[in-house]
């Protein structure tokens, strides 16, 4: 599931990085660069319709946590944000997912939230606060998930700071992580983008083009990489993650 990009994107908001100037022509070709690398890898890509009015409606990760045939609607750490989540939520509802809510006071992103396998970490401290975990754990809890609190201080999202690769190795890059000893395997990557992966399969990870050492690293390992260059995104502390929403559960 992706979102594209509106006309107001070079007004999304920034937390921990300076503005800089962000080309939207530039940022509409990196989309559908990092859309064909999706088809390209055999999965089907639905859009969400665009929301035109939300600068940072394009990172539809945010709007989402799906679980199975469970789709938890998030609500936004950040007011500008919230009236993202309606299209996302018409979108699940119309494929057939079971519908949850984060409901106020509780908030959270979905960039704070990393799966693996049964467990869920979620990020506190950035966009998403205890209460919204606490109710990300109560609508997981039948489907056996365990939810677990992180802290974050030095990125926007978990997600900025940490992905897993498909085997469970959570990698990250050290100088922005703020406790790398929540996860027994842990790999440390030379580069900051090279934090970020989206498995495209069991063996194939997708990644930003502005972390070639860690990419060798990666293929060391002996997984396959696909690239794409996604760097006025990047300026909106956006990664590849938060481009897309994978859906796996067979409805
Ligand atoms: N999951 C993500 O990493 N989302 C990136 C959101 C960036 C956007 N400029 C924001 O501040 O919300």
């Amino acid at each position: 599931m992706v979102r594209r990009p509106g006309p107001r994107l070079t007004e999304g908001l920034l937390t921990h990085l300076e503005r800089q100037p962000v080309d939207l022509d530039l940022a509409v070709q990196q989309w559908h660069g990092y859309v064909a690398a999706l088809q390209e890898a055999g999965w089907e890509t639905i859009e969400v319709p665009p929301a035109d009015d939300c600068p940072d409606a394009v990172f539809v990760e945010d709007t989402v946590v799906v679980y199975g045939d469970l789709a938890v609607i998030t609500r936004p750490g950040a007011d500008e944000r919230k009236p993202e989540t309606a299209g996302t939520e018409a979108v699940l509802r119309d494929l057939g997912y079971r519908i949850a809510h984060v409901e106020a006071p509780g908030t959270l992103d979905g960039g704070d939230v990393l799966k693996h396998d049964g467990t869920v970490w979620v990020g506190l401290g950035g966009r998403t606060n205890a209460a919204g975990l606490e109710q990300l754990r109560e609508h997981l809890a039948p489907l056996g998930a365990e939810v677990l609190g992180v802290p974050l201080t030095k990125v926007l999202h978990l997600k900025s700071a940490v992905t897993a690769l498909p085997d469970g190795t959570v990698v990250g890059y050290e100088p922005l992580v703020d406790d790398a000893t929540v996860w027994s395997r842990f790999l440390g990557v030379p580069e900051e983008p090279g934090a970020h992966v989206v498995l495209l399969d069991e063996g194939t990870v997708l990644m930003s083009a502005g972390a070639p050492r860690t990419q060798a690293l990666l293929e060391e390992r002996g997984l396959r990489t696909v690239t794409v260059e996604i760097g006025e995104y990047e300026k909106l502390e956006g990664c590849v993650t938060c481009l897309s929403v994978r859906l796996r559960h067979p409805l």
